[in-house]
């Protein structure tokens, strides 16, 4: 199976590096100034996992040598429409497209520009790009979960589990996708939610009780959001979220207070603000999901 990966960075350069170990074929979309830099250094991953140091094969946009059977998306959603744009080459009518992307938003469009060929996915990893581009990885879990968005063992993704098995990372075929990824939103919701909000790993937030019941009212209130949208989500889904965040290490940070650390742009709007709308369209009251939307807004408005 030939698998392209849009974006080398966080998950994309991990999860593309540990394919590239077991000896699947991989080959990363990237843009000019990625390009050079693991022209430079190759992909080097550096994981509690163990480290991986592996030449890439790379390709920009224009260079459209063939099509894929499956494309990995893996870019942060305020770049999903030009990565839709420039995949689209790259794909033909059987191209498996699976994002790993978190959230929901994404889902609409990539199924408008590639209906039944979308499949659902989300991982469950801390990373990061350093100075020099090297992969940072730094928590025990590392995990990429994807199935049908049906749940169905179809023939084309009894293919793609193939490919990833024996890779050394958590790849899990799931025959509920759909809700994975809802859960997955709401964690991550809260997750990036309060330790922006409180600029803290989560230890602190969970254990201290002032930011604990910040967090306890967030969770509600994302449930509530996503129940009254119909979201496909398990009953008692704030305890269970409550509980996970606990097992976390303590020093354990989201991709978003990352960002915030480096100066960058966030996915606020595609996470707290995609959610917040339906509240609102709704007429629930988040008035903590909304402090927590507004205080990176803010963030990002400061920033230069
Ligand atoms: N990091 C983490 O721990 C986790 C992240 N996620 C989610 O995964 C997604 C990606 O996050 P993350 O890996 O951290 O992000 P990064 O910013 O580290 O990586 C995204 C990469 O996509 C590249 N890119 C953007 N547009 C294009 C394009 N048109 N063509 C090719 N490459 C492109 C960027 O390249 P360039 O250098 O050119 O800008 C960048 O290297 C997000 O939705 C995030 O929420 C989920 C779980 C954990
Ligand atoms: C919370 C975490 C690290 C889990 O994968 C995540 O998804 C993120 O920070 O973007």
């Amino acid at each position: 199976m030939n698998i392209l990966i849009a974006g080398a960075g966080g998950i994309g350069g991990y999860f593309g590096g540990r394919l590239m170990e077991k000896g699947q074929k991989v080959t990363f979309l990237v843009r000019e100034n990625r390009k050079k830099q693991l022209e430079k250094t190759d992909l080097v991953i550096e994981s509690p996992h163990g480290n991986f140091t592996g030449k890439p094969d790379l390709i920009t946009k224009d260079q459209r040598d063939q099509t894929y059977d499956a494309i990995i998306i893996t870019t942060k959603a305020y770049h999903l429409e030009e990565v839709i744009n420039d995949i689209k080459p790259f794909a033909d009518e059987s191209t498996l497209i699976l994002p790993l992307l978190n959230g929901i938003a994404h889902m609409e469009p990539l199924i408008e520009a590639f209906g039944e060929r979308v499949i659902g996915g989300l991982c469950f990893i801390e990373t990061t790009l350093n100075a020099e581009g090297h992969v940072i990885q730094s928590s025990p879990i590392h995990d990429l979960v994807y199935g049908e968005r049906d749940g169905s063992p179809s023939e084309r993704i009894m293919k793609l589990q193939e490919a990833f098995e024996g890779a050394h990372a958590g790849f899990t075929l799931s025959e509920n996708i759909m809700q994975d990824m809802w859960h997955k939103y709401s964690f991550i919701t809260a997750m990036s939610g309060i330790t922006t909000l409180m600029r803290s790993p989560i230890g602190p937030a969970v254990k201290l009780p002032a930011a604990r019941q910040t967090l306890e009212r967030l969770l509600h209130e994302i449930s509530a959001v996503m129940h009254a949208i119909d979201a496909p989500i398990a009953e008692g889904l704030p305890d269970m979220q409550m509980a996970k965040m606990e097992e976390m290490k303590d020093e354990m940070k989201s991709s978003m207070l990352r960002d915030m650390e480096k100066g960058l742009q966030t996915e606020t709007s595609h996470l707290q603000g995609w959610l917040l709308g339906k509240g609102k369209e709704n007429g629930l009251e988040t008035p903590v999901l909304e402090a927590a939307f507004a205080h990176v807004k803010i963030y990002e408005s400061l920033k230069s």
